[in-house]
């Protein structure tokens, strides 16, 4: 049985601090109607996929706060998009700010989902690694304020059967550490999905403003080939309320190879087939696990 299917990395250009989810979810079915006529099973959005980037404010008001975040999911305003994935047959990833009641307690979480072609979701996973700082801080041009808005994520980096396949997810931070993919690549995983909102600006090292595009492809790519999967990174791009967010939307082989990439800041797809059973060329090979892993030597890796 062949295990290929078409994906599409479906990156957003800027979404407006008031642009209703109503106009995000029409960009979303537009771009998921153009994957399906290309041929498209699987469709990755990027992280908090359905607002503006709001960490980058503080917002004090309550109120003001959970307007950017769902609470079920789907919801009314996002079910369009549900809708007319189901009519086509096409699956997705898709980024969002999640609060939830858990033991009566509203907790908020930075999440991701994967929905089968059936419509049915398959897996959720809630952001682990945050990046930025819990409180307002004045120097800075932006805030990131993900450790503020976001609880550390309590499901895991989990794996799921999807696609034919074992799927995993994880959300911009986490593409840095090589740990995301090992785990991921440990249990199983043949395709990594994943979104992010990366600024053009670090203000804690803004000599490495420069290398921002260098260094989202080189962690995908490294975890790629290091655990011989297949990864979709979808970026959502270009100047977003006066702070300019990478692009650079890719879908890598598990070689490490770039193998479709966009060239904007828009709205727009890169796309690609994807053969799951090429994770095999390095799982059988240099990234044989069983044969050449040596786990007692990397004890330190777990300690606290
Ligand atoms: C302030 S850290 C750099 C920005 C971070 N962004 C997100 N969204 O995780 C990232 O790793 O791309």
């Amino acid at each position: 049985m062949t295990r290929k299917f078409i994906a599409a990395a479906a990156q957003l250009g800027p979404i407006a601090r008031d642009e209703p989810r109503a106009s995000a979810v029409a960009r979303m079915q537009k771009l998921l109607i153009d994957a399906h006529r290309r041929g498209a099973e699987l469709v990755v959005f990027p992280e908090l996929a359905l607002t503006t980037f709001f960490p980058r404010w503080l917002i004090e008001d309550e109120a003001e706060l959970d307007a950017f975040y769902e609470t079920e999911m789907p919801n009314a305003e996002v079910q369009p998009l549900f809708d007319t994935a189901r009519e086509l047959g096409v699956g997705f990833y898709l980024g969002y700010a999640e609060i939830a009641y858990e033991n009566g307690q509203k907790r908020r979480f930075n999440t991701s989902i994967t929905v089968e072609k059936t419509g049915q979701i398959i897996g959720k996973y809630r952001k682990i690694h945050l990046p930025g700082h819990p409180e307002y801080e004045d120097w800075r041009p932006f805030q990131h304020l993900e450790k503020r808005y976001f609880e550390h994520g309590n499901l895991g980096f989990g794996v799921f059967d999807g696609f034919g396949g074992k799927l995993g997810m994880c959300l911009c931070n986490d593409r840095r550490w090589p740990e995301t993919f090992r785990v991921l690549g440990l249990r199983g995983a043949e395709l990594v999905m994943l979104g992010y909102n990366t600024p053009v600006h670090y203000p804690l090292a803004p000599e490495h403003d420069h290398l921002q595009d260098f260094h989202n492809h080189l962690s995908m790519q490294a975890g790629a080939y290091a655990n011989g999967c297949w990864v979709i990174g979808t970026a959502k791009a270009g100047r977003e309320e006066g702070c300019d967010l990478i692009g650079g939307t890719c879908i890598i082989a598990p070689t490490g190879e770039i193998i479709a990439k966009t060239q904007g800041f828009g709205d727009e797809l890169a796309m690609a087939e994807i053969d799951l059973d090429r994770c095999r060329e390095l799982r059988e090979n240099v990234f044989n696990f069983a044969l050449h892993r040596e786990p007692d030597d990397y004890r330190d890796i777990c300690a606290g």
